[in-house]
């Protein structure tokens, strides 16, 4: 079976992303890896909603999401970043798909809970179809993470938690989440090696907060499946690997 590697590029490092990294990508393909990118948005999402004074509230890295917050990011997931990325890919020569979670049916998503979060969404299934055909005909899907539910309301989805699903759902072999730090920093210093306990610790002590709790949570989740390697890295693609425990005999 093909080894599928998903990478999740955030909005933090999206538009200055490395040609190394593009680099690897193709070197990637060229080793018969089938990538999927995932990506976010949020701090352009953050701009626009500041320009239209649309407020903005972050808890543990997700954003709380009113109606207004939502079109703003459907507006830019989907319609600004998404066609800038598959842009990007297609003049390095990489054969690029966008898609959010409408197209193709791709993602079905729900509310995650409407009275606290507003429209945030939570992927209730993933139409693998979708994504088996477009890599079979040789596309890169780039996936922004947004979608609507059966009724058309807007659904604004933590685009690490994305990744997860659509991780879990192809049976990947790998996830990567590309942001903008060297990987989980402690004291200053990438953690090399991660685990799940290492990992509830930052937490419990304040070292891991915002943007990083639904990065490392994604990755925990997907320690519970099937995926063998998971990292969280910078620029460069270095960072931290995240394991399951270690067994010590
Ligand atoms: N322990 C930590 N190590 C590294 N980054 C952390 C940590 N705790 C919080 N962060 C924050 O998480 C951010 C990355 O998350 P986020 O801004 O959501 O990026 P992205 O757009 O790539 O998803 C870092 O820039 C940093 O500010
Ligand atoms: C619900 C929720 O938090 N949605 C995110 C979607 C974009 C995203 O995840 O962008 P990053 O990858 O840059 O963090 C948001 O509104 O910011």
């Amino acid at each position: 079976m093909d080894q599928i590697v998903i990478i999740k590029c955030g909005g933090s490092v999206l538009k200055s992303l490395q040609p190394s990294f593009f680099q690897r990508l193709k070197e990637m393909e060229e080793e018969g890896k089938k990538i999927i990118l995932v990506h976010g948005g949020g701090p352009d999402i953050t701009k626009y909603m500041t320009a239209l004074s649309i407020p903005v509230q972050f808890i543990d890295g997700v954003r709380r999401t009113s109606g207004q917050a939502a079109e703003t990011a459907e507006m830019v997931l989907a319609g600004q970043l998404n066609p800038w990325f598959v842009y990007q890919l297609n003049q390095l020569g990489l054969k690029a798909i966008g898609l959010n979670g409408n197209d193709g049916a791709l993602l079905e998503c729900d509310y995650l809970k409407k009275e606290q979060w507003g429209h945030v969404g939570k992927v209730v299934s993933v139409n693998k179809g979708t994504l088996t055909q477009l890599m079979s005909a040789g596309f890169i899907p780039v996936i922004a993470s947004v979608s609507r539910n059966l009724i058309g309301d807007i659904l604004n989805l933590n685009a690490d938690t994305v990744a997860f699903e659509i991780a879990s759902a192809m049976e990947a072999e790998s996830l990567i989440f590309v942001t903008d730090v060297d990987g989980i920093l402690a004291e200053g210093k990438t953690v090399e090696k991660a685990t799940t306990s290492s990992i509830r610790k930052l937490i419990e002590t304040g070292i891991i907060t915002g943007g990083m709790i639904p990065k490392v949570e994604a990755a925990l989740n997907c320690l519970q499946s099937k995926i063998k390697e998971i990292q969280i890295v910078g620029k460069e693609l270095n960072g931290t690997l995240i394991v399951k425990e270690e067994v010590f005999s």
